[in-house]
C-alpha cells in the first residue's frame, strides 16, 4: 500500500481541481470513442422499429444496419455488437434458425462488412432469439437446458457467423465448455484468426428485460436463467468462469450487466491483465434514459459519467447502446 505523508495545510487536494485545463492534466483515466462497442438490433422487415423499452433505440433492417456502420465509422466507433429480433415466424424449439448461413445475422454482416469492411463486426452467440421458449439453450421436456447437446448448436450457430464475416463471436449462453468447442471447430475449419469474447462472468439479472422485448423473447420465456447464468451474490465464481473461458482459448472476456458490477469488471481485469470489456445492458440505459425524460436527472451527463466509471474500474471497452450518442459528444 502507497504511503501518503501529506497534511494539511502543505497539501491541499482542491488545488488541482480549481479549473478544466489542471482537471483534464491530472486526469487518471479517459473515454474516447475507441472505447465503445456500438449495441444495435436488427431485424427483417423494412426501415427502423423503435423499441418501446428503451427510448431512442430502433430494430433496424439490413440495409440500416449497414448505414449503421458506416455511421460508426465516421464517429469512431471501432465496433458493432448485433443482436437479431426474430418474429414468432422465425422461431422453433431448438432455435434451428440460429445455424442458418443465410440467416438474418448473416445477411447483416455480409451488408455492413461490404459498407464498412473498417469496422469490427461482433455476433451474439447463444439461441434465445430464435426458440420459442426464450432460452440460450435447448429445452428438455423436463425443464432442464441440456449442456453439451447445446453447446453442439452453438459451434454450428459461430461458424456460420464467421463464414459471413464476423470478425468476433461472442457466446452469451453461459454453458460449460463452449469457447473450447467453438475454437476447435474454429481451428478444424480454418478459422484461425476468429476472435472470440466470452460472455465469461454474466449474471442472471433483471436488468436485461428491455432486451428480451427487443429481441422478441420477454413474452416467450419460460422461467428464469438462473441454473445457467451466475448468481448476482458471487464474485470468486466469475474468477473461476474468466479463467475457464481464457484456457479454453478466448481471446477476451466480458462482464455483464456493467455498473452494479464494477467490482467484479475490477477484479477481473486486475487478476487476469486481459482484455476485459464491460456491457452496460439494456436495462442500465433504459433506467438513465428514463430518469432524463422525467426531467430527474441530466441524461447526458450521467450517459457520461457512467461510461467513465467503466473505464476507472479497468474495462478495456464498453458495449453500449449510448454508442452513438457518446461518440457524438465526445466527438
Ligand atoms: N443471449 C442472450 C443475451 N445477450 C445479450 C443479452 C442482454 C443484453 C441487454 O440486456 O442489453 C442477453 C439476454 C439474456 O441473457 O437474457
Ligand atoms: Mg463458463
Amino acid at each position: 500500500m502507497t504511503q501518503f505523508p501529506q497534511s494539511f495545510p502543505a497539501t491541499r487536494m482542491r488545488r488541482l481541481r480549481q479549473s478544466p485545463w489542471i482537471r483534464g492534466l491530472v486526469a487518471e483515466n479517459t473515454l474516447t470513442p475507441a472505447d465503445l462497442v456500438w449495441a444495435i438490433f436488427v431485424h427483417d422487415g423494412e426501415g427502423r422499429v423503435p423499441v418501446g423499452s428503451l427510448p431512442g433505440i430502433d430494430r433496424l433492417s439490413v440495409k440500416e444496419a449497414a448505414l449503421t456502420a458506416k455511421r460508426a465509422s465516421e464517429l469512431g466507433i471501432p465496433a458493432i455488437a448485433l443482436f437479431p429480433y426474430i418474429g414468432p415466424e422465425g422461431k422453433d424449439e431448438t432455435g434451428s434458425g440460429a445455424l442458418n448461413p443465410d440467416g438474418l445475422v448473416p445477411r447483416a454482416l455480409r451488408a455492413m462488412k461490404e459498407a464498412a469492411p473498417e469496422i469490427g463486426l461482433i455476433t451474439d452467440v447463444a439461441l434465445d432469439a430464435y426458440t420459442t421458449h426464450g432460452h440460450d439453450g435447448l429445452l428438455d421436456a423436463d425443464g432442464t437446458i441440456p449442456n453439451d447437446a447445446t453447446v453442439e448448436k452453438l459451434v454450428q450457430q459461430a461458424l456460420a457467423h464467421a463464414a459471413a464475416g464476423a470478425d468476433i463471436v461472442a457466446p452469451s449462453d453461459m454453458m460449460d465448455g463452449r469457447i473450447g468447442a467453438i475454437r476447435q471447430a474454429f481451428d478444424d475449419e480454418g478459422f484461425t484468426n476468429m476472435m472470440i469474447l466470452a460472455y465469461a462472468a454474466k449474471y442472471a439479472s433483471g436488468f436485461y428485460g428491455p432486451y428480451r422485448d427487443a429481441i422478441g423473447s420477454a413474452k416467450s420465456l419460460k422461467g428464469d436463467k438462473k441454473t445457467y447464468q451466475q448468481d448476482p451474490a458471487n464474485s470468486e465464481e466469475a474468477l473461476r468462469e474468466v479463467a475457464l473461458d481464457l484456457a479454453e482459448g478466448a481471446d477476451m472476456v466480458m462482464v455483464k450487466p456493467g455498473l452494479p458490477y464494477l467490482d467484479i469488471v475490477h477484479r477481473v481485469s486486475t487478476t487476469f491483465g486481459v482484455p476485459t470489456l464491460a456491457y452496460q445492458v439494456s436495462g442500465e440505459y433504459a433506467q438513465i434514459k428514463a430518469a432524463a425524460m422525467n426531467g430527474w436527472i441530466d441524461g447526458d451527463r450521467v450517459m457520461m459519467e457512467s461510461l467513465m466509471c467503466f473505464k476507472r474500474a479497468g474495462a478495456s471497452g464498453i458495449i453500449t447502446y449510448f454508442a452513438e450518442e457518446a461518440a457524438d459528444k465526445l466527438g
